[in-house]
């Protein structure tokens, strides 16, 4: 299995039920999951989990990641401090297909409490089955990429 087909989940103690669904949802899609946890439902600290799946993709061990905590949204702004990250939380299926095609997002986040589900699995699969469009929003996205230097 190469990296390109490998994705790292994570979450806080919000998210582990939802987290373990979409593991089993993406898995049985043929993506080789790397669940890094944490599996125990005591309360932790999103900031350490959103930059453990975020090293893993900046390093390039992932392509993707998709991260979870409450809203969503800490979580996310964790991940986004790591040079070469750029996640979006997204609570509907166009954003996340958006988030693909114009922002070259490799990473999505999800909030437990936000989004049911069923809800959840389609948001995943809408990214996942997206790409980026490149052109006019590569332009874009490199002097995203500017800012980091
Ligand atoms: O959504 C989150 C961060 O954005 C967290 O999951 C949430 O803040 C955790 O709250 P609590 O400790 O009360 O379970």
């Amino acid at each position: 299995m190469t990296a390109n087909n490998r994705i790292v989940l994570s979450s806080d103690h919000a998210a582990i039920e939802l987290r373990q669904a979409i593991a089993e949802h993406i898995a049985a899609k043929g993506w080789d999951v790397v669940d890094i946890g944490p599996v125990t439902p005591e309360s932790t600290h999103y900031p350490k989990h959103g930059e453990a799946a975020a090293q893993r993709v900046a390093s390039g061990d992932c392509r993707l990641g998709i991260i979870l905590c409450g809203t969503g949204q800490g979580i996310m702004m964790a991940a986004n401090k790591v040079k070469g990250i750029r996640c979006g939380t997204c609570s509907d299926t166009f954003s996340a297909r958006m988030i693909r095609q114009h922002n070259d997002a490799n990473m999505l986040s999800l909030g437990a409490r936000v989004v049911g589900e069923g809800l959840a699995l389609d948001i995943v699969d809408a990214f996942l089955g997206a790409e980026f469009e490149g052109g006019r929003h590569g332009t874009r996205v490199d002097m995203i990429k500017a800012l980091e230097e």
